[in-house]
C-alpha cells in the first residue's frame, strides 16, 4: 500500500509504517503526479483535495489530521466513492488555551476586568463548547450563537444580532461554509462589523474568510475602540499586512498547534484508517505523547485570583511570542512572506495544553479552586 502524506503530519512513521510505504510531500504544493499511485492520502488544512487532485488516481481513503474540512470537496469524494475522515476536536483544547491567553493579554493592555465583560461565542461545537464551559466555570456571563445547533436541539441560544448588540468580547468558532442555510463565509461583513459595540474585542481562530478581511481593515482604521485578535487570514498564507498592523494580536494560524492536538490529529486518522481497512488498532497515542512537562504550580490561598488566572493561562500559552515572531515575518516580498508564514508553522515549538498543568493550592480558597477547576488544570493523566 502506498500512503502519500503531508510532510508536516507528526508521528507518520509511528502510526502508519505498518501499512506499507509512506511518501512525504509538501502539503501546500501537492499535485496530481504526487498522488496518482497512492492508495491513501493524508493531508492537513493546506491541501485542496478535489477532483483536480484525485481524478484518475488510485486513492480510496483521504484522512485530514485536522478539525476543519473546508479544504476537502466532500461532494466530489462522495461521488467518487472515496472514503474520508477528519479529526474532530483534536486540537480544540489548544484553541481554547489560545483564546484564554489572548484574553489575558487584552485585559492587561486595556486595563479591563474580564469578569465585568459579556462574552459571545459564535459556534458551540468542539472548540466553542469547551470555551463556553471554561468561561461559565469562571462565573462569567456568556451568550452563545449557534443556529444549526439551536434548530437541532433547542436550548439557550441567542441570535448573531444579539451577540453583536450585547457582547464585549466575541470569539468565532464556526466552520467555514459557503452553502447551506447558515453559511459562515463573511459572516462578519462590513455591516455587522460596523454594528459592533464600542470597545468590542473580536477574536477569530476559526477560518479567515468568516470575517471579511478588507472590511475589517477599513473598520479598524476608522474605529480605534475595537480590538481584533486574528489567528486566521482570508488569503492564507498571504496576509494583509495593513490588517495585521491594526490587530492587537496577530498569529499565523497556530491557535490549535498544541503538541498534544497535532499528535492527537494523527492518532484519530490512524484509527479511522484502521476502521476503513478493518484492521485492529495497535498503536496508541498515550505510548507516544511525551510526559507532560509543565510541572506543577503552587498557589497560596491568599493569592489574588485575577493574578492567578492570568498566571496560569500565560504559563501555558502567551500569544505575545507568536505575535512578535509573526510581525517580524511580515517583511520582504509577498512570496517571502508566504514562505515565512509556512515556516513559522512548520517549525512551531512544542506547546502543551493546560490540562497537563498541575496546580496545588496551599490553604483553602474556593475562588482559586473554582479557577483551577474551570481551566481544567491537572485533568490529564500522565501518559508515561
Ligand atoms: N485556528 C486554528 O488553529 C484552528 C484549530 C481548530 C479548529 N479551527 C477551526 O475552528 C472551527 C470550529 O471548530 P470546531 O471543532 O468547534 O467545529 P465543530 O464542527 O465542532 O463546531 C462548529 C459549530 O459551529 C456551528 N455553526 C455552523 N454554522 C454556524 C453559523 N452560521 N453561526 C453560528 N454557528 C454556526 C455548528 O453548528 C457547530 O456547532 C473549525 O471548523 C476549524 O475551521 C481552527
Ligand atoms: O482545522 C484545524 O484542525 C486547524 O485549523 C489546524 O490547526 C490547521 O493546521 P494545519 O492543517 O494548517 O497544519
Amino acid at each position: 500500500m502506498l500512503i502519500v502524506a503531508d510532510e508536516n503530519i507528526p508521528l507518520l512513521d509511528a502510526f502508519f509504517q505498518g501499512f506499507g510505504e509512506i511518501r512525504r510531500v509538501p502539503g501546500r504544493g501537492i499535485d496530481r503526479t504526487m498522488v496518482e499511485h497512492a492508495d491513501v492520502l493524508l493531508v492537513r488544512s493546506v491541501s485542496q483535495v478535489n477532483r483536480a487532485l484525485l481524478e484518475g488516481s488510485k486513492v480510496r481513503f483521504v484522512g485530514t489530521c485536522t478539525i476543519g474540512t473546508d479544504h476537502l470537496d466532500l461532494d466530489y469524494l462522495a461521488e467518487a466513492g472515496i472514503r474520508w475522515a477528519s479529526a474532530p476536536g483534536c486540537n480544540a483544547r489548544g484553541v481554547v488555551d489560545y483564546v484564554l491567553g489572548s484574553l489575558m493579554t487584552l485585559a492587561e493592555i486595556e486595563g479591563a476586568q474580564l469578569e465585568q465583560r459579556t462574552f459571545g461565542v459564535v459556534g458551540a461545537g468542539q472548540v466553542g463548547g469547551r470555551l463556553i464551559e471554561v468561561l461559565k466555570g469562571l462565573g462569567w456571563t456568556v451568550k452563545v450563537c449557534d443556529p444549526p445547533r439551536q434548530a437541532a436541539e433547542g436550548g439557550d441560544y441567542v441570535s448573531l444580532e444579539q451577540i453583536i448588540e450585547q457582547c464585549d468580547v466575541i470569539s468565532l468558532h464556526t466552520p467555514l461554509t459557503r452553502d447551506g442555510e447558515q453559511p459562515t463565509w463573511h459572516l462578519f461583513d462590513e455591516a455587522r462589523l460596523n454594528q459592533l459595540k464600542p470597545g468590542t474585542w473580536l477574536i477569530n481562530a476559526a477560518r479567515g474568510p468568516v470575517i471579511d478581511n478588507a472590511a475589517l481593515r477599513e473598520v479598524l482604521l476608522e474605529r480605534e475602540d475595537l480590538q481584533a485578535v486574528l489567528d486566521v487570514w482570508e488569503q492564507e498564507p498571504t496576509v494583509d499586512v495593513d490588517l495585521a498592523d491594526l490587530c492587537v494580536i496577530a498569529t499565523p494560524h497556530i491557535a490549535g498547534y498544541s503538541l498534544d492536538g497535532r499528535q492527537r490529529g494523527t492518532a484519530q486518522i490512524y484509527q479511522a484508517l484502521c476502521a476503513f481497512l478493518e484492521q485492529p488498532v495497535e498503536v496508541s497515542l498515550s505510548d507516544l505523547l511525551p510526559r507532560p512537562w509543565l510541572g506543577g504550580i503552587t498557589l497560596d490561598a491568599a493569592t489574588d485570583p485575577a493574578w492567578a488566572l492570568a498566571a496560569l493561562c500565560r504559563s501555558v500559552y502567551d500569544p505575545r511570542g507568536d505575535d512578535a515572531n509573526f510581525r517580524r515575518s511580515l517583511v520582504g516580498t509577498v512570496s517571502e512572506q508566504r514562505s515565512a508564514f509556512d515556516a513559522l508553522r512548520k517549525h512551531y515549538p512544542p506547546r502543551r495544553e493546560i490540562d497537563s498543568l498541575k496546580v496545588r493550592i496551599e490553604g483553602q480558597s474556593a475562588t482559586l479552586q473554582q479557577i483551577v477547576t474551570a481551566l481544567g488544570c491537572g485533568s490529564k493523566a500522565c501518559s508515561r
